[in-house]
């Protein structure tokens, strides 16, 4: 396997974390916020899958119906995707959003990215509060819809949450809970 980390900027470290929770949680809003900041470049893990939709290709279409049913994507394509986002970007700051969503996407990024994630922001929502906040935002997005949503919650449960847990084991986990007394 190629050491990837060798094609960024050589003698600049390069910073990568990672930003989880359920759908609907507000990690692209509080990641705009970040990187308005801080000077990270935010990459969307969904975003850049839903880019990938939009070339009309036997992948971009794979992904397509997977993210109509709720369905994770093979993690060699999200990863791969990653690492051209990255590359391209010419940064060394990543805020990246929606990813690992499972276990196997976290080795595949250990085995091909090999950045250590520097933390893992948690962004924890009551399920009642991204349900309300998903079916308000009016993006036009495919899986905004009853059935899809709840498939990814049960995503989110079955596949994340242990992701989840082994950040937290490694002591890299940190927790943002949504409060219903703040606004944004
Ligand atoms: N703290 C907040 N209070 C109220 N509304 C919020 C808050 N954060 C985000 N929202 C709203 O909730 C909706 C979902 O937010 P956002 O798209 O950032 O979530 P997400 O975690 O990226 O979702 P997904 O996993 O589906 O991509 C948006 O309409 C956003 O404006
Ligand atoms: O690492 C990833 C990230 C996302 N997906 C698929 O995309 C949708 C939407 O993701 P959002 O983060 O909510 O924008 C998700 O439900 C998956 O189908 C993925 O497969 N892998
Ligand atoms: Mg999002």
């Amino acid at each position: 396997q190629k050491d990837w980390s060798g094609s960024f900027p050589s003698g600049k470290k390069i910073t990568v974390v990672f930003v989880i929770g359920g759908p609907g949680s507000g990690k692209g809003t509080q990641c705009a916020k970040i990187v308005s900041h801080f000077g990270f470049t935010h990459l969307s893990a969904g975003d850049l899958l839903r880019e990938e939709v939009k070339s009309d290709t036997e992948q971009g279409t794979m992904i397509k119906n997977l993210m109509h049913e709720g369905k994770l994507v093979p993690s060699e394509i999200i990863v791969r995707l990653l690492l051209k986002a990255m590359l391209a970007s010419g940064n060394d700051k990543f805020l990246i959003d929606g990813f690992p969503r499972n276990e196997e996407n976290r080795e595949a990024y250990e085995k091909i990215i090999k950045i250590e994630p520097e933390f893992v922001l948690l962004i924890d929502c009551s399920r009642e509060e991204m349900e309300r906040r998903i079916l308000h935002r009016n993006q036009g997005r495919d899986d905004d819809n009853m059935e899809t949503i709840r498939r990814r919650f049960e995503v989110f449960q079955q596949s994340t949450l242990p992701v989840i847990q082994h950040y937290e084991k490694m002591g890299k986990l940190r927790r943002v809970v949504h409060s219903e007394d703040y606004d944004n």
